[in-house]
């Protein structure tokens, strides 16, 4: 009932107070259908149609499920995972090795599917002993008013107290002639027939622990059987049984792992819950979701959830103070949802029947209620993969696996600590108003939620590295309508490097070929170092001007660097002297101002003066102080107008139609330069996973014979064991103590120039 008034107060069934319909007042749902599945459409359907107005078309619910559980496996990235002991693995379905597979529904009842393509399915078996088993027998033998409460009292129950184990019969002992041990359930509730008490002396908690081993062990066999029937090696069990519950699922794995002796894996769906509705959703027609592929979705953890592509869906609020309250409260909530349940005593579980599935800690508790752990699925047609990744399949973006907690507890302090700069940075790109204040403690409050929800379960939104981390802080600054926190920082920046270019290119202009490429390696190298990003960095630009910390970092440069695979360049380079040694690159540049502006371009000005075609690829969105995709045209040609170079190479990739308004008739007649040109990567962080670029990068990569991958995000936190199909060097500053020791033994301000060939030199 109070969904519904909710509903009907914001009229989202209308699509919401913003949406045209409700603009013009017309609220006619006469003809509106949703498409519903499962019990609630039979049971809903009256009164959706007398509150909203809304019909419901009811869809088979086996359909519904199948069709929900294929667009997951197929459409969304480490959707399934396995759990044991209470660690949960995400594993990667090739989605054109899915069929066939055991789908078990564990609803009241228990369905098992053998799913063999796209609607193509079969009921081959189940179980009535379910869901509704276990919570209708919990109910009366326990004084539980809830589902939930039930599975959170087995967690501190003992079993060996309601069970007849194997130990019970043999005064102790295995028997191991058939693999039993002592702690083998041999009869559920068996121990009770032996004894004279009552219900009431025997612990709710311990009913609960016996009554769920003993129905999820028999799924778990059942299901098993079923799957050596039809000779399946994948079982996925989902429904409001699981619900998520990390003990049942060990409990599941458990028992298919015991009886299959390792040989089948019982896996688990992130968004098991939808599967129904999912489906429902499936079958309008023409909806074009038919064909989706994984690349072309976005999974974003958005924590205001009235923010929606920027629209505010809630109760009609009269001014952002109002959309702000709304949403603390709502941060409020989601901080008090993220808190521990807290947790038995170790060993208090005395379990046992088949080995005790010892699940750790504080990953036991219920993922159910917490409700921060489910994205939004962006569709983002345009994102295609990279088409240079040498192996998709095998390509994993992130170097640091935040699974492992020390990382995470690293990268969590770290994140905490980066903070308070910048929401200050933050609200001054906003001009430093109350509102502005507002929006940056609201921020901090959001993005110090999704930190705690992490810390507390790692694998909360996925498979979750330190490149989407970062792109996350990144979104919820936008979430709350930052729009470029670093913009007056970069303007700055790109200013003052501005001024000092023209001396550079001078100087370079002065060296012969291969010292050329040196000085411009390490000017790269030397400019990257500033990066808003790095707290080591910030501290330092307290201490003195740009120019005079480029400097400084210019001398710093001494060879061998950290990682120096500078002569293997140098040598591929000069390769062929009549012919250039490459025909495209693509320039992954990172950060504003004497990064992009003394560093990257000064290599691409090289590249172009050899005869390369240069395409620099920048961001889509602002990430910290990397130089935008948008900004770059701006830059280049502010830099042109001291560089014949890269004027022409610019005018000839079409990047000065309207910035260069007094160039000289004859230049323009003379436009025989390789091009400059300027593609958006697709992203909004300051990392990049190849797996998800622009089509306009995809498009172009294509003919790129090499690639250049730039700074600690790009070439470090992700593709660092990246391999791509076309020569790839990786250049980048180590600006963080901590990464330098672990990746390469190294220390701070450690360089990496990594060369990787497709032929070796
Ligand atoms: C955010 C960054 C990846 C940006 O580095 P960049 O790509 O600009 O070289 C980097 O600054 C970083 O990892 N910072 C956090 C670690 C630290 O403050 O030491
Ligand atoms: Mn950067």
């Amino acid at each position: 009932m109070n969904a519904l008034d909710f509903i009907s107060s914001k009229q989202l069934h209308l699509g919401g107070i913003d949406s045209p319909s409700w603009n013009l007042g017309a609220q006619d749902t006469g003809n509106m259908i949703i498409k519903a599945t499962g019990g609630g459409a039979y049971k809903y359907a009256d009164i959706l149609k007398a509150r909203l107005g809304v019909s419901l078309d009811k869809e088979d619910e086996m359909n519904c499920l199948v069709a929900g559980a294929n667009f997951l496996l197929k459409a969304i990235r480490h959707e399934a995972f396995t759990h044991m002991e209470g660690r949960k693995e995400f594993v990667q379905i090739d989605q054109h090795d899915l069929f066939p597979f055991l789908l078990v529904n564990i609803g009241s009842g228990v369905s098992i599917i053998k799913v063999d393509g796209e609607g193509k399915f079969q009921r081959i078996s189940g179980t009535n002993v379910g869901g509704g088993t276990y919570w209708g027998l919990g109910r009366l033998l326990t004084k539980c008013k809830s589902f939930d409460e039930l599975l959170e009292l087995s967690q501190k129950g003992d079993n060996s107290n309601i069970d007849m184990l194997v130990g019970d019969i043999y005064g102790g002992m295995d028997y191991s002639k058939f693999g039993l041990s002592a702690s083998t359930i041999a009869s559920s509730f068996g121990k009770i027939i032996s004894k004279s008490e009552e219900l009431m002396d025997y612990r709710p908690e311990d009913i609960s622990l016996s009554l769920l081993r003993m129905i999820s062990y028999n799924i778990g066999q059942i299901s098993y059987l079923n799957a050596l029937r039809y000779d399946l090696k994948r079982i996925f069990f989902g429904g409001f049984f699981i619900r998520g519950h990390a003990y049942t699922m060990d409990t599941i794995s458990f028992a298919v792992h015991f009886w299959s002796k390792g040989q089948a894996q019982a896996m688990f769906l992130r968004h098991e819950g939808f599967l129904g509705a999912l489906g429902a959703f499936m079958s309008y027609e023409k909806h074009g979701l038919d064909d989706l592929m994984a690349h072309q979705l976005v999974e974003r953890f958005p924590m205001g959830a009235p923010y929606v592509g920027g629209k505010i869906h809630g109760p009609p609020l009269h001014d952002l103070n109002e959309k702000i309250s709304w949403m603390e409260k709502f941060i409020q909530k989601g901080t008090e949802i993220t808190a521990p349940v807290p947790m038995a005593p170790p060993g208090t579980t005395g379990m046992g029947g088949f080995e005790r599935p010892s699940s750790r800690g504080i990953s036991l508790r219920s993922d159910s209620s917490a409700t921060l752990n489910i994205g939004v699925l962006h569709l983002v047609p345009s994102l295609e993969v990279f088409p240079l990744l040498a192996d998709p399949k095998k390509y994993e973006p992130n170097t640091i696996d935040l699974l492992d907690h020390s990382e995470l507890e690293y990268w969590f302090t770290v994140l905490s600590e980066h903070m308070p700069d910048l929401v200050d940075k933050a609200v001054a790109s906003e001009g430093g108003t109350d509102d502005a204040k507002r929006r940056g403690e609201a921020f901090a409050h959001a993005f110090s939620a999704h930190l705690a929800r992490l810390m507390e379960e790692p694998a909360a939104y996925g498979k979750f590295g330190l490149a989407n981390l970062l792109e996350l802080r990144e979104e919820c600054l936008r979430e709350f309508q930052f729009r470029d926190a670093y913009i007056t920082i970069k303007q700055r920046e790109n200013e003052a490097s501005l001024a000092v270019l023209p001396d550079l290119l001078l100087e370079l202009d002065g060296m012969d070929e291969e010292g050329r490429l040196l000085t411009l390696i390490e000017g790269v190298l030397a400019a990257n170092i500033f990066d808003w990003g790095s707290r080591a960095c910030v501290d330092l630009y307290l201490k003195g001007t740009i120019i005079e910390i480029y400097r400084m970092s210019r001398k710093k440069m001494h060879r061998p660097w950290r990682v120096d695979d500078f002569d293997m360049f140098k040598e591929r380079m000069s390769r062929h002297r009549e012919k250039p040694s490459y025909k495209r690159a693509l320039l992954f540049v990172d950060n504003s101002g004497a990064d992009i502006v003394l560093g990257m371009l000064p290599l691409a000005r090289e590249l172009l003066r050899r005869g390369t075609e240069v395409i620099l690829v920048g961001n889509s969105l602002p990430a910290l102080n990397d130089v935008t995709a948008n900004e770059l045209p701006e830059i280049v040609a502010e830099a042109a107008k001291h560089c014949d170079i890269l004027r022409k190479a610019a005018e000839a990739g079409g990047l000065l139609f309207d910035a260069m308004v007094d160039i000289e008739d004859e230049l323009k007649e003379n436009v025989t330069s390789v091009p400059l040109m300027v593609v958006e990567n697709g992203c909004g962080g300051p990392c990049i996973d190849f797996r998800q670029v622009s089509s306009e990068l995809a498009a172009v990569a294509k003919d790129a014979d090499l690639i250049i991958l730039e700074g600690m995000g790009r070439a470090l936190h992700t593709n660092l064991n990246a391999r791509f199909g076309c020569d790839a060097l990786k250049l980048a500053m180590v600006k963080n103590q901590r990464l330098a020791e672990k990746l390469f033994g190294g220390n701070i301000y450690d360089c990496l120039c990594r060369f990787e060939p497709v032929d070796k030199v």
